[in-house]
C-alpha cells in the first residue's frame, strides 16, 4: 500500500513535469491514461495499475473483464420460454424480456416463439430502430455461451447431373431428328406415287 502511494506521488509529480508547455493551454483530461513520453518503467507501471483498478476496468468494459457477467448456455436459456419467464439471445447477449412482453410494439407472440434459439437474425430482420436498440439493455442479463449455439448450417444445393454428357448419344439424337422427318416424308411421297400408278 506505502509502496504503491509512493510510486502514484512520484508518477503524479513526474507527469507535471513531463507535461509540455502545450497542453497546460488544455484541460488536464483526469480519466485519460498517459502513455509513457519516455521509456521510464514508471509510467508502465502507473498504467498497469490504472487498467487493473476499477477505473481502468470500467473503460474496458464489463464483458472483457469478464468478473460481473453471467454466461449462459444454450440449454439454460432455452428454460425460459413461457409468458411468465421469457429469455432472448440477441447478439450473444441474454435478454429477460418478461416485463416487456405486452409493451413490446410486434406483440408478445413472436418474442415467444423467437426463444430457444439464436433470435438475432429474427431482430435484425425487423430493422429495428436505434431506440429499440437501447431499450435493450433495460433486459440484459448475461452473455450466451456461443460454443452452445449450434452452427447455421447453409444450404448448398446439390451439383446438377450432367444428362448431355455423352456425346455419341448427342450425336444420334440429331441424326434421328433429320432422319425421321424424312423418312416420313419418303414413306408419303412413296405410299402417293404407289396408289396413284394403282
Ligand atoms: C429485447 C428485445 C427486443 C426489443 C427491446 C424490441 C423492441 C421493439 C420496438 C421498440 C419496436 C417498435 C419499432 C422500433 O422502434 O423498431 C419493435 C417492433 C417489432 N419487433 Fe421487437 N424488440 C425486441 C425483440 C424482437 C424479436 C426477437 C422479434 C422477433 C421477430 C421482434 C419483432 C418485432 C416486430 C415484428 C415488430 C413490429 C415491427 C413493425 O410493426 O413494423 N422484436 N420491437
Amino acid at each position: 500500500m506505502y509502496v504503491q502511494l509512493c510510486f502514484r506521488i512520484f508518477i503524479l509529480t513526474k507527469n507535471k513535469y513531463v507535461r509540455s508547455p502545450h497542453s497546460a493551454l488544455t484541460k488536464p483530461s483526469p480519466r485519460r491514461l498517459h502513455l509513457p513520453t519516455t521509456a521510464s518503467p514508471f509510467l508502465w507501471i502507473h498504467r498497469f495499475h490504472v487498467l487493473s483498478s476499477s477505473r481502468g476496468a470500467r473503460a474496458i468494459g464489463r464483458s472483457e473483464m469478464g468478473s460481473d457477467v453471467k454466461v449462459y448456455t444454450l440449454t439454460e436459456v432455452s428454460t425460459h420460454n413461457t409468458s411468465k419467464d421469457c429469455w432472448l439471445i440477441i447478439g450473444g447477449k441474454v435478454y429477460d424480456v418478461t416485463k416487456f412482453l405486452e409493451d413490446h410494439p410486434g406483440g408478445d407472440e413472436v418474442l415467444l416463439s423467437s426463444t430457444g434459439k439464436d433470435a438475432t437474425d429474427d431482430f435484425e430482420d425487423i430493422g429495428h430502430s436505434s431506440s429499440a436498440r437501447i431499450m435493450m439493455d433495460d433486459y440484459y442479463v448475461g452473455e450466451i455461451d456461443v460454443t452452445t449455439i449450434p452452427k447455421k448450417v447453409t444450404y448448398t444445393p446439390p451439383k446438377q447431373p450432367h444428362y448431355n454428357q455423352d456425346k455419341t448419344s448427342e450425336f444420334i439424337v440429331r441424326i434421328l431428328q433429320f432422319l425421321v422427318p424424312l423418312l416420313i416424308l419418303g414413306l408419303a411421297v412413296g405410299i402417293r406415287f404407289y396408289t396413284k400408278s394403282a
